[in-house]
């Protein structure tokens, strides 16, 4: 709890005389006001997060993978096996899935993390292993795991971002893989913003109208045996949450506390910005929205948190996929900054 606490203590807010520097700057660029739209947002939050008015480029890219289980699977709820997680873990190692040749393209570094994955621990140099459990307890039970395995878990992920993110400035995407793990992120959606399940819970993996019915009802009772409260962040987390989603929430507090951007990328990544904002509401200040999933809950996380998506581009992979589609485009906002002529340089009028 001590670094979880040390890193929430830590979290400020962006700068905001860069960021009004970096926005009087992009008005005196060549182009009408405000043309270049989110463009433009990303420019000028880039340069309060960095406290420069005019940010740099990232030095260092990376995606952090978090793969965990959940004993809500029992249920039926995913259209694939638990299995999947380990061999998928074992495909990001090998450099074979979609996140790895997105990343390659994007210049960023995918780092792999065992914090909760069922079964015998995998063998690989460049694992990390950090597995608090083998997979969560059955939430419709019980509480997925202890507050305390909770806090375990988030303090995992602020550890990542001070082992990992060696350079400045740095750019941070969250991914994850987990069978099992939208009903999860339905259930914390469902537990911080009271919406009815049948409203936030979609297809998942790609489950028939049959299984979605079931699903909602699993996501009910969930949320009748465990009564989570919604204005503890922790409580939601550790009763109906998930090892991973506590990992990607460190990652963001963490990042927050060091001023490094990070880039949220689908609907389970979005529910760890949730119990991230919900423990540290500042931390919210150095997210973007990647993309919006086809998860039908997705849209309303980037809309608690008031984030506009990057990208519309009816994804619904995870593994931090969307994530680092949007990095280039983040880097295109910061040469925008450096690269344009002002109206004063290129001797063209202004507007009135
Ligand atoms: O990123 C998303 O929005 C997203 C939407 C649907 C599914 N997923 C991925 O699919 C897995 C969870 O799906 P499910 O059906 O097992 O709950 C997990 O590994 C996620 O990374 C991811
Ligand atoms: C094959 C497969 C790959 C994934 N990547 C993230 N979630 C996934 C789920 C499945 C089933």
């Amino acid at each position: 709890m001590q670094l979880l606490n040390k890193t929430l203590a830590n979290i400020q807010a962006p700068c905001a005389a860069s960021q009004k520097a970096a926005k009087e700057r992009l008005d005196n660029l060549t182009k009408p006001p405000g043309s270049l739209g989110l463009l433009e947002e990303i420019a000028y939050r880039m340069a309060g997060m960095q406290g420069n008015s005019l940010p740099q480029l990232p030095q260092e890219k990376l995606v952090a993978v978090f793969a965990g289980d959940h004993g809500v699977v029992a249920e039926g709820v995913s259209a694939f096996p638990q299995e999947v997680t380990p061999q998928m873990v074992l495909n990001f190692l090998r450099g074979g899935a979609a996140i790895n040749v997105l990343a390659r393209q994007a210049g960023a570094r995918v780092v792999v993390a065992d914090i909760g994955v069922a079964g015998a621990p995998m063998e690989h140099p460049e694992l990390i292993n950090c597995r608090i459990k083998a997979g969560t307890a059955n939430f419709t039970e019980g509480p997925a795991m202890s507050r305390e395995e909770a806090v375990r878990a988030i303090e995992t992920g602020i550890g990542l971002v001070r082992q990992q993110v060696k350079e400045r400035p740095a750019l941070v995407g969250l991914g994850e893989m987990g069978i099992g793990n939208t009903t999860a992120s339905s259930a914390v959606l469902a537990a911080f913003s009271g919406l009815q399940a049948d409203r936030i819970t979609g297809r998942g993996t790609g489950i028939d109208e049959h299984r979605l019915q079931h699903k909602i009802s699993v996501i009910q009772r969930a949320l009748e045996v465990n009564r989570p409260d919604p204005g503890d962040g922790l409580d939601v987390l550790a009763k109906v949450g998930g090892l991973e989603i506590a990992g990607l929430a460190g990652v963001i507090l963490g990042c927050a506390a060091e001023k490094i951007p990070v880039v949220i990328d689908g609907f389970i990544s979005g529910a760890a910005a949730l119990v991230a904002c919900a423990l540290s509401p500042l931390s919210r200040e150095y997210l973007f929205a990647s993309h919006v999933s086809a998860e039908p809950g997705h849209n309303h996380v980037l809309e608690i948190l008031n984030l506009k998506p990057l990208l519309h581009m009816d994804m619904r992979l995870g593994e931090g996929t969307g994530a680092v589609l949007a990095f280039p485009i983040i880097e295109s906002a910061i040469h925008i900054l450096h690269e344009m002529a002002t109206f004063a340089e290129a001797g063209v009028s202004q507007g009135k």
